[in-house]
């Protein structure tokens, strides 16, 4: 994927849709929608009950007529009408007038790194039908990357990973490009199935979807929770009904240990492949840590013990996909203009 920020400032709205939420960035406006990729929808009249929060919500609580849907899987558009129908939920009037006063509109959307020339079309098709009459594609990495404010354009060496809900995406970059990445099929689900899974292995219990996020601010000792054993309620696997356990929380990191390894090996291997020079260059700026799952407590020390280098988190792991693409659509990213006369 080339990017031409002469293209990309001519868009006027940037659009992150992954697996787990929805950001939009409109132009001179900023971030207006930042919502759940998550539908609910009527199964005998078809008819779209909810979007964003409000359908998060209902997920694991609905009758049989209402069925809870998610059109992205692993940073891929898997049902164009449903992401449109979703999409035109979400930004409501706001966007639709903006769209019709200028019928030339052009989108930019985030993809991730080494997404097939299918997936690459579902992006684009959900755009089009929504009016844009032209889609820019620009990786995930490098928008993440500007997003968090690192010199991409320079020619040193910056390591970002992108930690999202379905896949972890890992890249050193340099001068505007990707010199080596990989992407990673582990995310925050699939830490959060390693959570339930040990749950229900060691005490029997099934926890909610919605109690995964509590226990992980009690692993990381953040959100006024002590770290320590915790108090989890879920149902009996055998009774069904519902009951409290004590948890120890070490038991738990190490449990999701196991998924976290996957994202070092990504790491491992993308370093392998780089240049001496550029991983000289990583010692001293170090590794960012971008994407909702950064926050997971335990994945920053892991990284950091398993290659000696600093690593930081972004401020905003979680939207600096959209708003690095929202700077590049406002024309705040400058590119590096070699001069030839230069002594
Ligand atoms: N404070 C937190 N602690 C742990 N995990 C978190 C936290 N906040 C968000 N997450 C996890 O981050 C993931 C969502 O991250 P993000 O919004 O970057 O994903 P996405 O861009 O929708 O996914 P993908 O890039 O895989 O398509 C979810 O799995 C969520 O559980």
């Amino acid at each position: 994927m080339t990017i031409s920020l002469a293209q990309l400032r001519r868009c006027s709205v940037a659009v992150d849709i992954g697996a787990s939420r929805t950001r939009i960035y409109l132009k001179n406006q900023g971030l207006i929608v930042d919502e759940p990729t998550v539908a609910a929808v009527n199964v005998r009249t078809g008819a779209l009950l909810a979007v964003g929060t409000d359908a998060a919500v209902m997920d694991g609580r609905t009758p049989e007529y209402i069925r809870v849907v998610r059109p992205v899987a692993n940073g891929t558009v898997v049902d164009i009408d449903m992401a449109q129908r979703l999409l035109r939920q979400l930004v409501g009037n706001k966007l639709r007038r903006t769209w019709r006063r200028r019928p030339t509109m052009r989108a930019a959307i985030c993809q991730p790194f080494g997404s097939e020339p299918l997936a690459q079309r579902a992006a684009v098709e959900t755009l089009s039908g929504l009016g844009a009459r032209r889609v820019e594609l620009v990786d995930t990495l490098v928008a993440a990357a500007v997003g968090c404010g690192l010199p991409v354009e320079q020619p040193e060496a910056t390591m970002i990973v992108v930690c999202g809900a379905g896949t972890t995406q890992i890249a050193v970059l340099s001068l505007g490009s990707i010199v080596a990445a990989e992407t990673v099929a582990v995310g925050g689900n699939a830490i959060d199935h390693a959570v339930v899974q040990h749950l229900r292995q060691h005490h029997a219990v099934h926890l909610a979807s919605r109690a995964v996020r509590p226990l992980h601010l009690m692993l990381s000792g953040t959100g006024g929770l002590a770290a320590g054993p915790a108090e989890v309620h879920g149902r009996d696997v055998v009774s069904g009904t519902t009951r409290c356990v004590q948890v120890d929380t070490d038991r738990v990191r190490h449990a999701i240990a196991t998924p976290l390894t996957a994202i070092l090996d990504g790491i491992g291997s993308v370093l392998r492949r780089c240049p001496p020079d550029l991983v000289a260059d990583l010692g001293e700026r170090g590794i960012m840590l971008a994407g909702g799952s950064a926050l997971i407590p335990g994945l920053e020390s892991m990284i950091r013990e398993a290659t000696t280098v600093p690593v930081h988190i972004a401020d905003r792991p979680d939207t600096c996909a959209v708003q690095g693409l929202g700077a590049m659509i406002e024309g705040k990213v400058e590119p590096m203009y070699l001069d030839p006369m230069a002594p």
